[in-house]
């Protein structure tokens, strides 16, 4: 027997309903007047009263269904019933409009069209719309409205007549056999869920689903034991990691910090909903961003997938991109080597991604602050044993004190099955720092069987403008898209700079820019200020090594001023006031 409850916007469907009550089998029902929202605060309590189906009509069936979980039946407005209020309607010798949503009105239509009536149709999608429809109508002289329980009280309050389009028995009949077959499909689908609640229960794993809202809408047992929802929903890596996922439409993996422990977190896309699977990291080492460069840990664990192409269109470039392919299939390491901010992180990153290992993170090691020992007490964490098959990246290799260049070897030479991926960076000048014995040659040969040189961008010029476009289309989700471009003189001025710092350096200049720059364009004279600055602190630094220390002070003090206001172009004023003393005190320490 179907447990189902009648909500009924107006009395004559009431009265309807209990004629019908008396001949239907397979229901037991209880009839409710309620319109709109009187409607569905009945169906909300009725939810917890152990009603299998709700049947309702028009707009509070619509309503009801946003707030109840259980099926709501629409008894529709059936063709019978629009033809009944037309033929009724057809007599009135005033305008006449019918107003609804478009359920009443798509039908209304096509039968005024067929039978030749003069009845405007308007269709509504939110029930305040009629108000400021009804008051139009009247205004263009229609004075019947025919439509739904709202449009009809509407008509009334306004002085027009409302006609209320009813719903005949047949309506009803269709609507409780629609019913029927809900509820059979209903309770089969419960049956499912429950029987996959329980196996989610079993699962030791919390296990959460979120929709595209990042708002939680299921947790297995071990989830809700785990966490508090408020504090996985707030969390903001969570957010950003749903919304990414959201996005890509593919699996992401990243490891997140909840109540004070690091989760890493397999993260699906599933029809419309993200499903999250947590996994405790057992190591207590750092979790970091790729992109948050500020972070300083000797051990850190990169698991952003987002991957930054290397861009340029050198020669050299394409080279280092063929060898990317070509290394990150094979197990051997690699040696990536050139100057500071070249793109070595970058390349290391494009090998790891190209793997296509992601569930394992890009472990970082900053060799300037690695401490003896970390090193081997690292290897046998059990967090490491589970991610054994990962990459590691050694940064700045060239810069491991002996010892650790012994314990590295030591760990490298115990890697028999070649589990994991080597990949270091250096400056290219690690032949001469073996020969000279500062660097391990065996530690060398074994990790440099496959090399990558990336050489300065002052050599490779011809990636500049690529990168400057590069670097300005990512800069508008920060800062807005005022920046569309350069001027060829301002490019010219950038690619000719020889950028000491290469492409971190050029990245930093364009971000300057863009933030400086008041017109669409970067133009010449910006260009040439923000160079300027970059090239201060050098001619300082060049400034102050050019000056003899041996003379008096009297002598020094002369120097350094002759030198500051060469700096300033011999204009006294500016340099007075860079040396903090006034004109006349430095004419007369200049005499
Ligand atoms: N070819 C490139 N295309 C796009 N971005 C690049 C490229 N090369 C470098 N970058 C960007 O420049 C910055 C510096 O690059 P990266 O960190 O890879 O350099 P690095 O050689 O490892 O630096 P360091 O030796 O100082 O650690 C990063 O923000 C990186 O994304």
């Amino acid at each position: 027997m179907i447990k189902a409850l009648v909500i009924v916007p107006y009395e004559g469907l009431y009265e309807m309903m209990k004629d019908i009550q008396q001949e239907v089998e397979d229901f037991q029902f209880d009839i409710e007047l309620g319109n709109l929202y009187e409607g569905v605060a009945i169906a909300k309590e009725a939810e917890n009263n152990g009603y299998h189906v709700i049947i309702s009509r028009g707009g509070t069936a619509s309503l009801i269904q946003e707030a109840v979980s259980i099926p709501v039946i629409d008894i529709q407005v059936s063709g019978y019933d629009v033809l009944r209020i037309i033929t009724l309607v057809k007599g009135f010798s005033r305008k006449a409009a019918i107003v609804g949503f478009s359920n009443i009105t798509q039908g209304a239509g096509t039968i005024c069209k067929i039978l030749d009536l003069d009845i405007k149709t308007l269709t509504i999608t939110k029930d305040t719309e009629v108000k400021e429809i009804l008051t139009n109508l009247k205004k263009h002289g229609y004075e019947v409205i025919i439509g739904d329980v709202v449009t009809v009280q509407t008509a009334k309050q306004l002085g027009l007549t409302g006609v209320l389009i009813t719903s005949g028995k047949e309506a009803i009949m269709d609507a409780l056999e629609e019913a029927k077959r809900s509820y059979r499909i209903f309770s089969q689908l419960q049956q499912d869920v429950s029987l996959f609640q329980s196996i989610l229960d079993c699962n030791e794993q919390p296990i959460g689903v979120f929709n595209k809202e990042e708002k939680l809408v299921y947790g297995n047992e071990r989830f809700n034991h785990e966490f508090h929802w408020m504090i996985v929903e707030n969390s903001n890596d969570i957010k950003k990691l749903i919304q990414e996922t959201a996005f890509t439409k593919e699996k992401q993996t990243r490891a997140v910090h909840i109540n004070q422990s690091i989760w890493n977190i397999a993260a699906c896309p599933q029809d419309g909903a993200i499903a999250l699977f947590f996994e405790k990291n057992l190591s207590n080492q750092s979790v970091v961003q790729v992109g948050e460069r500020e972070a300083k840990n000797a051990i850190e664990f990169r698991t952003s997938t987002s991957y930054v192409s290397l861009s340029g269109k050198s020669e050299s470039i394409q080279k280092v991109l063929k060898q990317i392919d070509q290394y990150s299939v094979s197990d051997e390491a690699v040696w990536i080597s050139g100057e500071k901010g070249n793109g070595k992180e970058l390349a290391a990153h494009a090998i790891y991604v190209k793997r296509n290992n992601l569930y394992d993170p890009f472990i970082v090691l900053q060799s300037d602050l690695l401490r003896a020992g970390q090193l081997k007490d690292f290897m046998v964490e059990d967090f490491f044993q589970k991610h054994a098959n990962g990459v590691i990246y050694v940064k700045n290799i060239d810069h491991l004190s002996a010892d650790i260049q012994k314990e590295l070897y030591h760990i490298v030479q115990n890697d028999h099955h070649k589990k994991i991926k080597w990949l270091v960076s250096s400056e290219d000048n690690m032949e001469e720092k073996v020969k000279s014995g500062i660097f391990d040659r065996e530690l060398y040969q074994t990790l440099g069987q496959q090399k990558i040189y990336i050489p300065p961008l002052r050599e490779r010029r011809e990636d500049i403008e690529d990168l400057i476009h590069v670097f300005i289309s990512d800069l508008h989700p920060k800062y807005g898209n005022g920046v569309v471009g350069i001027r060829p003189d301002a490019l010219a001025k950038l690619v000719s700079y020889d950028w000491p710092s290469n492409v971190e350096q050029l990245k930093q200049v364009i971000e300057q820019l863009f933030k400086q720059t008041s017109s669409y364009y970067i133009e010449m004279e910006d260009v040439a200020a923000v160079l300027a600055q970059c090239e201060q602190p050098e001619k300082r630094a060049e400034a102050l090594t050019s000056i003899d220390l041996n003379g008096t002070l009297e002598e020094i003090e002369k120097q350094v001023i002759t030198k500051v206001l060469e700096e300033e172009g011999l204009n006294q004023s500016k340099a007075a006031k860079r040396l903090g003393i006034n004109r006349s005190t430095l004419w007369r320490k200049l005499k």
